[in-house]
């Protein structure tokens, strides 16, 4: 999907929000975009979603799209499974499968016991899953996060994490606000500002330094490592996560992976990645900012370590990567 001169004014002689915007959004990019308070990000992921048009410009090559907006308020009669079943055929999915991807994203958020609650009897987090829910459920081509993490509880987070490491993985573009700078720190493709009603691109050295200064390293967000919200760090250090990655022919993982993962061949040419939970998003963050790219097949809990798992030492578990079968 391309940009091309486009603006945003509100109102025939309003003062421009946006001008002369040239963006490109390729299939399988991670795109952040920045700017402060009132500068138009919003704008500009509303044009992007397609649910505004601009004032000027082109916008071609737009594809299947889903929007997570800034504020979500449905008035609907509908419970939480009933109104993503019906976004669900609305970006036409058959009515069964509408409903399997509904309980499916509704627990992978936590929020299953929420199904047959009605929209309007929702918490304001339990709300935000449906959000996030809604746009994911369609597997979009261009997925459009608008402050999609605010509100939700931790795991959630992180699991909206990993969806958009599998909606990259997967072929889809994800462009994204957040008001953490370590929100998908190092991962992004391209990272633009909007600034003085205009968009510009960060260079490399400024997005790496931006992320250094995020103090990224081995860290997940704010507070994301700390799955269970208790605030000890996160869960029990002894759960594990398994990823399948595929990555380039026969080449083994990257070193230094976050977590020390053991790797393994996995099925059909892919590695399979086993390493504590607590270390997952940093895990999936280094995979995406691997290049070359390492794409990310699956991501699941594997249960607790078994004594002789290497990556059950947490403490040292800080870098390093234990292979199996791949040539070094
Ligand atoms: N529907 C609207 N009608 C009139 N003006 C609007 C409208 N939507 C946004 N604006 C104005 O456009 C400018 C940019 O707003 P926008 O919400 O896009 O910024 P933002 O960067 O997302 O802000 P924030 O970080 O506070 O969410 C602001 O001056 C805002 O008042």
């Amino acid at each position: 999907m391309n940009f091309e001169g486009v603006g945003r004014r509100y109102g025939l002689r309003g003062p421009w929000v946006l001008r002369g915007v040239d963006l490109a959004l390729p299939a399988g990019a991670l795109v952040r975009v920045e700017g402060g308070n009132g500068s138009g990000k919003s704008t500009l992921l509303r044009l992007v979603a397609g649910v505004d048009t601009p004032s000027e410009g082109r916008v071609t090559g737009r594809r299947r799209t889903a929007y997570v907006p800034e504020r979500f308020a449905v008035a609907l009669p509908l419970t939480a499974a009933g109104y993503l079943v019906h976004l669900g055929r609305i970006h036409g999915l058959p009515s069964a499968l509408a409903a399997a991807r509904a309980v499916e994203w509704l627990d992978r958020f936590g929020a299953g016991e929420h199904a047959r609650t009605t929209l309007s009897e929702l918490s304001k987090g339990t709300s935000q899953k449906v959000a996030v829910a809604q746009a994911l459920l369609a597997e979009p081509e261009l997925l459009v996060l608008d402050e999609a993490w605010t509100g939700l509880d931790v795991p959630a987070r992180a699991e909206l994490d990993r969806a958009v490491a599998e909606r990259v993985a997967e072929g889809g573009t994800v462009v994204y606000v957040d008001h953490d700078p370590r929100r998908l720190a190092g991962a992004a493709d391209a990272v633009y500002a909007v600034t003085d009603g205009t968009l510009v691109r960060r260079t490399d050295d400024e997005v790496r330094a931006a992320a250094a200064g995020a103090g990224a390293g081995a860290g997940a967000g704010p507070g994301d490592s700390d799955r269970d919200g208790d605030g000890d760090g996160g869960g029990d250090p002894a759960a594990l996560v398994r990823i399948v990655v595929s990555g380039p022919s026969g080449a083994a993982p990257p070193d230094g992976l976050p977590g020390a993962p053991r790797c393994e061949p996995g099925p059909d040419g892919s590695v399979l990645l086993t390493a504590p939970a607590i270390h997952s998003d940093a895990l999936l963050r280094a995979l995406l900012a691997a290049r070359p790219a390492w794409h990310i097949r699956e991501v699941r809990e594997a249960g607790l370590a078994e004594d002789d798992t290497p990556a059950r030492d947490t403490a040292s578990a800080s870098s390093g990567t234990t292979t199996e079968g791949f040539p070094r």
